[in-house]
């Protein structure tokens, strides 16, 4: 159950980057010679590289191989094997361009999701299909019954749902009724929204998000009991305004930009990162929208220009990392699809890319302005002259892509295929900047699996680039813990927080799963700062090393005012438990990590089992009961 917040895969380092073929022509050159060629002086040897992979301007879509998905789907469902089914008419709905095949497709998934007895998911398809109106009339004729036996059946379970909506809270220890309650409580989540002849739904919109209860002015994605402050050596951190007790929630806030791992196209929403069955497909690219309101809302943001570079690189199956893909998002964000890119270039304040702009404290943030950038953390002055080399490569490959693609056609009057202009010169240095920010300042979104087994629930969905939570700086021994539901973060204190202490939030190495060499040689190569938490000063033990006997463990009250047949009974009792998911459970454990941290003094073995059980329960409790605290 690893957190992971900054992904492996986001390592810029040369060795693991997918451009280490066109390195290898840099290899003979000395750190010297690479430092002094600098990031510009490269250029002209990066233009020369990647003109030669020359990629030809296919279309991903291909309308052939999606018919013959549809007919082996038509040949596993005839033969029993539904989830084959399922998989192969994604494929289907994925490759075909928008016609009268999309709509067969779609016909057939609503079969399928018929048949697994997700009224609602059909419905969806049907309504789609039915407003094309470009099916013969004996397909409509089909689809309209089809659609009649799914209200039919959804209302009777929707029924079934009022008397579950008041079992929620009790606890739900047998595994069968376990299943059988999800079901019907994500039913009736849908049931919310639920309206046979306007469903383009996105169930989870009923999704209760936890609110923060006292909000913060400055801030407004934070509580009031958060400040953001500053020093020499971390620069901006998160500080405690007044004492924070255990579990409360600081921060709330959607990503500023997102972008989910090629693995989760046709499991999630590209734009929003639920879990859909019947998503639908870009009309253009591989991604894919759990409904027309997230698919235009991507396309108003970032989606217009982008889906033609994912086609292309995607006809011809190159890898092209999720790293340079964010960067390519934010950049046509910030320059709106290039429209606004001499605006920013002739800016005084945000013209150079090379000056971090810190925000101002005594004014409002604005978390969803893309101007915050401009004061991320982006470690320029401590980048090695490798990783320097690396990030020049990534963003000068995005950016002859950009040039191959007749981006800077509109917006200027000159071209030269071999000499960059002074507009795309400056795009490049803005796709460095940006390649340098996200590296350190983009979380892993996760969602956890909601299997009766704790373990192996952690699934990673995509990065994210959060505009608050970006100040947190990280320590082996957190006091923060982050959830995520879709691509929304929230933020709560992971034990008692005392007015003036830093809030931190932990990279994705603890101090009892990997050894202080380890940490500290992770963290000098991805962060750049040599970590002085406690558990590293006082070079804390591994798991199987630490104390772990409730008897004679440091206490932080004295031990006669510990009722120790009480925490026997809790130890118990926590490692008694059941699998099954209910607030009664997770209240516990909260109760229970409430008072071993209050009572013993870390590190202390417990602490860690309890507090590593309590976030992954959270997040199954949060996303299968929406009460849930
Ligand atoms: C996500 S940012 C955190 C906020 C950052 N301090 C700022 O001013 O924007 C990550 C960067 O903060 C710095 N940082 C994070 N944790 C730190 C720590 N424990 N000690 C020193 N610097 C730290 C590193 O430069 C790291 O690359």
């Amino acid at each position: 159950m690893s957190e992971s917040p900054y992904p492996s895969s986001l390592d810029p380092s040369p060795e693991d980057s997918d451009d280490s073929e066109s390195l290898l022509h840099f290899s003979t050159l000395s750190i010297e010679d690479r430092m002094r060629n600098g990031v510009i002086d490269v250029y002209p040897d990066v233009v020369e590289i990647f003109v030669d992979l020359n990629f030809p301007f296919d279309s991903y879509k291909d309308e052939q191989e999606a018919v013959d998905y549809k007919n082996i789907t038509a040949m596993l469902y005839s033969t029993g094997q539904g989830n084959k089914a399922m998989k192969n008419i994604l494929l289907s709905i994925n490759l075909c361009p928008d016609t009268i095949n999309l709509d067969y497709s779609l016909g057939f998934r609503s079969w399928i999701l018929f048949s697994m007895s997700d009224y609602i998911s059909a419905l969806v398809d049907i309504n789609r299909i039915l407003r094309s109106k470009r099916g013969p009339a004996d397909f409509v004729f089909q689809m309209n019954k089809q659609k009649t036996r799914c209200i039919t059946e959804a209302s009777t379970k929707l029924q079934d749902m009022t008397y579950f909506k008041h079992q929620q809270h009790r606890t739900i220890t047998n595994p069968d009724v376990y299943n059988t309650t999800m079901y019907l409580i994500k039913l009736f989540r849908r049931k919310l929204k639920f309206r046979p002849d306007d469903i383009d739904i996105n169930f989870n919109k009923s999704f209760r998000i936890p609110t923060i209860y006292s909000k913060n002015n400055l801030l407004p994605n934070a509580s009031s009991k958060i400040k953001i402050a500053r020093n020499v050596v971390k620069k901006r951190f998160v500080q405690a305004v007044t004492d924070i007790s255990i579990g409360e929630v600081l921060i709330v806030e959607k990503p500023l930009v997102c972008m989910i791992y090629s693995n989760n196209v046709l499991t999630h929403c590209s734009h929003c990162f639920v879990r859909c069955t019947a998503l639908i497909p870009c009309e253009v690219c591989s991604l894919m929208f759990c409904s027309e309101a997230c698919y235009n809302e991507a396309k108003d943001r970032y989606h217009r220009f982008e889906c033609r570079f994912f086609q292309h690189v995607e006809a011809q199956k190159l890898t092209v990392t999720i790293f340079k893909l964010i960067v390519l998002r934010l950049f046509l964000m910030a320059t709106m699809d290039g429209t606004q890119l001499r605006n920013l270039m002739n800016d005084e304040v945000y013209g150079n890319p090379c000056s971090n702009k810190d925000f101002n404290y005594d004014e409002v943030y604005v978390p969803e302005d893309y101007f915050n950038i401009h004061n991320l953390e982006d470690n320029a002055d401590k980048v090695t002259p490798d990783t320097w080399h690396a990030y020049s490569v990534q963003a000068s490959f995005l950016l002859l892509c950009l040039k191959k693609m007749s981006f800077f056609d509109q917006l200027q009057a000159e071209q030269n295929e071999n000499v960059l202009s002074e507009l795309e010169s400056y795009a490049g240095s803005l796709l460095l900047k940006f390649t340098l920010c996200i590296a350190v300042n983009v979380h892993e979104v996760v969602e956890y699996v909601d299997l009766p087994e704790i373990a192996d629930k952690e699934h990673s969905v995509g990065i994210a680039l959060y505009p608050t939570v970006r100040f947190a700086n990280h320590s082996c021994d957190q006091n923060l813990l982050r959830f995520f539901h879709k691509n929304y973060i929230v933020v709560r204190s992971l034990r008692s927080i005392s007015a003036g202490e830093e809030l931190f939030d932990n990279y994705g190495t603890f101090y009892w799963n990997s050894t202080l060499k380890k940490r500290q040689s992770f963290f000098k190569k991805h962060y750049y700062f040599k970590c002085e938490c406690i558990a590293c000063e006082e070079n804390w033990p591994l798991l199987t090393d630490l104390p772990f006997d409730f008897s004679v463990a440091p206490c932080l009250i004295p031990r006669e005012e510990i009722n120790m047949d009480q925490v026997r009974e809790w130890a118990q009792k926590y490692s008694d438990l059941e699998p099954g998911f209910s607030n009664q459970t997770l209240a516990f454990y909260y109760m229970y990590l409430n008072f071993l941290y209050k009572t013993f003094q870390k590190p202390f073995k417990e602490q860690v089992l309890v507090r590593t059980v309590y976030n992954c329960y959270y997040h199954i409790v949060i996303f299968n009961f929406p009460q849930g605290k």
